[in-house]
């Protein structure tokens, strides 16, 4: 995982001058770096949405007059790195974002968190699809299509193991009870909301978005654009229609893209909304981050022998022996056998999901 951070970058996602070689200075002049300029009079930029090689990013964030979207590429320099949505960037060249101007993202700040995916759970390759989100709504639907509880499950072990916040959002609850979805996620403590055709988004939910960045992830057809076009009127989300026989989507959105959302005081936060998935691959993650996630699991994993699973079948997991000599009480206990439950959505049996297949 140490391609997704550049060295050269200090905490701040500045540039760190340690490996750059600087030339000597007869002039006495400011040093001068050979390949890599310290690109001083960066801007700020935040990332919104990437199509194709270009990046739309939001710079003067919150200036009433002067905030505005500029169009960049990246520059030669960030090499391999990749920039999306959710980055923090920083920009020179054009960044007046007139019409036909084009800017260049010279700098990507350290992420606080990456939500990753890979293709497949065999697939250590993984995807990169937001940064810095810390919280991410699980979007699922109380029927049409049924829901999903593996891809939940899933969903919850990329937030655990990222380090990001899961919300649940049970959408269509004018077609169907929204307790079975309720029951599965219980023990978590992972705060539910419920939204139905026609309603106004639940305020709570809404003051949730504010002073965050929510990454709203679901399977295709949930009515995740339904809801993002609810709580942005002018996002303009294209949504669709699920078939009826397959309880499908149509992947009617294509790309991630940020939007800012106001709760009733004018305050406000941004959601990322991503495209509708089938299957969400975990071959990046590690049952190790996921349960030292929780204050009071991470105390006693770190007791485990050595490459342990923490599984219900790993020998000798002091998370039994926790449960046994009551340092984990009933509501730890619980917890463990949903992380467990969680970790089973990681094994390989699980991986052939009849939607996996395309439609
Ligand atoms: N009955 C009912 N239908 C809903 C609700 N929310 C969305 N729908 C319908 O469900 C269908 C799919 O909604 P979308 O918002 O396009 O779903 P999506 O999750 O964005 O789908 P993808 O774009 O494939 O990711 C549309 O026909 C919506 O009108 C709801 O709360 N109740
Ligand atoms: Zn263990």
């Amino acid at each position: 995982m140490s391609w997704e951070r550049t060295d050269a970058y200090d905490q701040y996602g500045r540039w760190s001058e340690d490996d750059v070689r600087v030339r000597a200075n007869r002039k006495g002049s400011r040093p001068r770096t050979k390949q890599r300029p310290d690109h001083e009079d960066a801007v700020d930029g935040f990332v919104l949405t990437v199509d194709r090689g270009r990046y739309r990013c939001l710079v003067e964030e919150g200036h009433k007059k002067r905030e505005r979207t500029v169009i960049a590429t990246t520059a030669r320099e960030l090499g391999r790195k990749s920039v999306v949505v959710g980055d923090r960037v920083g920009l020179v060249g054009d960044v007046s974002g007139d019409p036909g101007s084009l800017a260049r993202i010279v700098k990507v700040a350290e992420r606080t968190t990456l939500l990753r995916r890979s293709a497949d759970d065999s697939d250590r390759i993984e995807r990169i699809i937001v940064a810095n989100a810390d919280q991410l709504c699980v979007v699922v639907a109380a029927a049409q299509p049924e829901p999903r509880p593996r891809l939940i499950d899933r969903y919850l072990v990329a937030a655990y193991d990222a380090g990001i916040e899961p919300i649940v959002m049970i959408t269509k609850t004018d077609l169907a009870s929204s307790a079975p979805i309720r029951e599965l996620v219980a023990s978590l403590e992972v705060p539910v909301f419920e939204s139905a055709l026609g309603e106004e988004p639940d305020p709570e939910f809404r003051r949730m978005l504010t002073d965050h960045v929510t990454v709203m992830v679901g399977h295709s057809g949930v009515g995740k654009s339904t809801l993002v076009n609810a709580l942005v009127p002018k996002a303009g989300r294209a949504t669709g229609h699920v078939n009826v026989v397959t309880g499908r989507g149509r992947h009617t959105s294509s790309s991630s893209i940020a939007l800012r959302v106001e709760d009733a005081s004018g305050s406000d936060g941004w959601i990322i909304d991503t495209p509708g998935v089938r299957s969400f691959g975990l071959g990046h993650v590690d049952s190790d981050s996921v349960f030292k996630a929780f204050p009071g699991i991470a105390e006693v994993v770190a007791e485990c022998p050595r490459g342990c699973t923490h599984r219900a079948d790993a020998p000798d997991c002091e998370l039994d022996e926790a449960v046994a000599d009551g340092r984990l009480d009933a509501v730890g206990a619980s917890r463990v056998a949903s992380l467990r439950r969680l970790l089973g959505s990681m094994d390989p049996e699980d991986t052939a999901a009849p939607e996996a297949a395309a439609d």
